[in-house]
């Protein structure tokens, strides 16, 4: 069971707003995080990996409190078995494909680099430094370092939006994969008719 309740206090270009969430959710399965722009998915998405600590918040998972601002319970990122893909990538312009990959495996394991490299069509570019390729590929590199963690709670933030239809079935067909074992994914995803045809729960933040 997942536990979520949230409040943070948002700036934005027209004023500040409370970003609320409140949620008691089954383990696995994919979540889509929806709602519009600016609302603050990407926000949730900081707090939840523990980038960014809420003005409240108590986030429970499995019966392990990861967060408790009233009881002053902060798990560090490292600490959670939590990944992150970040809609921007943020990936490490000073490392290759394959070394941005690695580097987010706790317990190294080639054989499941080398299936992702494949998988996502970047086996041709594994030793190259990511600013020498698209906006397609760099996402595709930032989904394989969120996968290949084999975390517990996986958040991706518009994993899709830069790649063709075929990629894009390659990669949530691998996103099925890893909820299949086990894994919880929040996604926010601009097409909801994509996500239709997978069995999604619905959060709202609104
Ligand atoms: N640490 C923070 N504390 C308070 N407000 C923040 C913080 N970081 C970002 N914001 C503000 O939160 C607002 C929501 O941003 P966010 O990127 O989470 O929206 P979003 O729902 O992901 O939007 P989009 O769908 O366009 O990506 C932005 O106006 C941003 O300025």
């Amino acid at each position: 069971m997942i536990e979520i309740h949230l409040k943070h206090q948002i700036f934005t270009s027209s004023g500040s707003k409370m970003l609320e969430v409140n949620e008691q959710l089954e383990t696995g399965g994919i979540i889509h995080v929806s709602g519009d722009s600016g609302i603050g998915k990407t926000v949730f998405f900081k707090i939840m990996a523990g980038l960014l600590t809420p003005n409240f918040g108590v986030i429970n998972i499995n019966n392990e409190t990861v967060l408790d601002t009233e009881n002053r319970i902060f798990l560090p990122p490292q600490k959670r078995n939590t990944a992150l893909m970040f809609q921007n990538y943020a990936l490490f312009p000073n490392m290759t494909v394959r070394q941005n990959i690695t580097f987010a495996q706790k317990e190294k394991n080639t054989e499941k680099i080398d299936r992702l490299l494949e998988k996502f069509n970047l086996k041709n570019f594994e030793n190259v430094f990511p600013s020498k390729l698209s906006g397609g590929q760099q996402q595709r590199i930032a989904l394989a370092r969120a996968l290949v963690q084999d975390a517990e709670i996986i958040l991706l933030d518009e994993p899709l939006s830069a790649v063709d239809p075929l990629m894009r079935k390659i990669m949530m067909t691998e996103i099925v994969e890893h909820q299949n074992n086990g894994a919880t994914v929040f996604m926010t995803n601009h097409s909801e008719e994509e996500l239709s045809a997978f069995p999604c729960r619905k959060l709202m933040i609104k």
